[in-house]
């Protein structure tokens, strides 16, 4: 029922390596419009890749489909994660903004720069240049739009306030929520995932960029996952604590699945939002000085896996089911009813999508002490069935609670996908 990441599926669309360089190459002889313009993209990939076989691989994933991608996309090893403010008034100038976005994501995910090559030099380049030369490297880019993008202050900013969605609502306070305004909400997010971190901060950086007048950063935040060169086999990553993390998540190639646990379904509210999903994400700092002086047994027992092999405690291997009813001599449960995976998984009916990255942003100059954690991030149909009652479980007696503070938190409505000539957010603004 269940996959670990290394598992999960890439697009379904056949994917082509082409470096940026190669794209401009070609461009060179025909000119990029052109040759899309005559046999589609396509044509442009089969003719890179007899002319320059050392470089065809797969890391191009689709921009456009029915979902956006960077959901169910088998995860990448960077994220670079943005929440942003609207300073835009009216309601056009979002629609343009999403419109230019769409333009500019669909390039950058198949390895193009934003933008024509200027030669003017009185005027910035359009792109601002550091993934020249780059691979694609699996980069996607999805779109979300928070609570506030319908009503701040109690104001319907742009006449949005009747297709809020009844779960687009601020996460409730749960016990221990130590939040800073720093790393929470947002009108607006941007997840771009790269197995390069370089492509990824680019991504955003020209989105921001783009959205110039319209929007501005209110937070922002990268993280990572061990790099496929390190972990060829593409097991399940470890995070800061050392144990493997991700390897109970939905089964990316079940549509049965992904529909009733992640894509937004006709019926479950308007109708605009339907093939998308709702991210949450929290900025949970980890205690990693404290975790690192504490016994091997009691790491385990704060899980309820084996940190070695990911095992259930009681288990012999990674995947093998929670044994949740079997007791030891004394009475106690094999799996401690304070231990993580008892909490997180419940009876079992409620699943989320786990994304999630490490993060580690230096010194927290207060205390002296690392500065890292994960970055959170799920994908869910429904908040207050998934994610909400997960969270409070765990909030009450969760043994993790020892080692970790919430620091930030955000919801967002990740949009439906695109086609071709069509824009992400226009089931929402039409
Ligand atoms: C509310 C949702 C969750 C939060 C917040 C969360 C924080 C968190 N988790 C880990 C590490 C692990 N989590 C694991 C399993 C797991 N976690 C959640 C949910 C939240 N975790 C779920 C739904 C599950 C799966 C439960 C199941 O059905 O078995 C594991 C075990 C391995 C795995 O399945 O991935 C680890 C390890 C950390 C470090 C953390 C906050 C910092
Ligand atoms: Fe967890």
């Amino acid at each position: 029922m269940t996959t670990g990441n290394n598992n999960l599926e890439k697009s379904s669309t056949e994917t082509k390596k082409i470096s940026r360089r190669d794209v401009l190459k070609t461009a060179g002889i025909g000119g990029i419009g052109v040759l899309i313009g005559a046999s589609g993209f396509g044509g442009l990939l089969s003719i890179t890749e007899s002319k320059a076989t050392d470089t065809v691989q797969n890391d191009i994933i689709p921009f456009y489909g029915k979902h956006q991608s960077g959901i169910t996309t088998k995860t990448q090893d960077h994220v670079y994660f943005a929440a942003l403010d609207v300073t835009a008034y009216e309601k056009p100038a979002l629609v343009k903004l999403f419109k230019d976005w769409t333009e500019a994501a669909a390039l950058m995910t198949e390895g193009k720069p934003v933008g024509e090559l200027s030669s003017n030099e009185f005027l910035p380049p359009k792109d601002t240049g550091e993934a020249a030369g780059l691979s694609p490297s699996n980069l996607t880019i999805t779109f979300g739009v928070g609570p506030s993008l319908f009503v701040k202050d109690g104001k319907d900013r742009f006449g949005l306030k009747h297709r809020r969605p009844k779960e687009l609502v601020d996460l409730p306070k749960f016990p221990l929520d130590a939040l800073e305004e720093e790393w929470t909400g947002g009108d607006l997010c941007i997840q771009a995932c790269a197995d390069d971190p370089q492509v990824a901060f680019h991504a955003v950086r020209n989105l921001i960029r783009i959205a110039r007048g319209k929007a501005i950063l209110r937070w922002a935040q990268p993280g990572f996952q061990r790099t496929k060169q390190a972990d060829p086999k593409g097991e399940t990553p470890r995070n800061l604590f050392g144990f493997k993390d991700g390897t109970v998540n939905p089964n990316f190639k079940n549509e049965q699945q992904l529909n009733k646990q992640v894509w937004v379904q006709p019926g479950d509210g308007p109708n605009w939002l339907v093939d998308g999903s709702y991210l949450v994400v929290r900025r949970i700092q980890m205690f990693i000085e404290v975790w690192d002086r504490t016994n091997l047994r009691e790491q385990e027992n704060t899980f309820g896996r084996y940190r070695d092999s990911g095992a259930p405690l009681g288990q012999s291997n990674e995947f093998d089911k929670l044994d949740l009813k079997s007791k030891k001599e004394n009475g106690e449960y094999v799996i401690p009813v304070d231990s993580h995976v008892r909490l997180s998984h419940g009876d079992g009916s409620q699943q989320i999508l786990r994304r999630a990255y490490s993060y580690s942003n230096g010194m927290d100059v207060k205390t002296g002490s690392f500065d890292a954690g994960l970055l959170f991030l799920c994908f869910q149909r429904t908040p207050s069935k998934q994610f909400i009652p997960i969270q409070k479980r765990l909030a009450q007696m969760d043994k993790l609670n020892e080692y970790t503070s919430h620091r930030g938190s955000a919801i967002f409505a990740c949009l439906p996908g695109t086609i071709k000539g069509g824009y992400i957010g226009e089931t929402l603004f039409n």
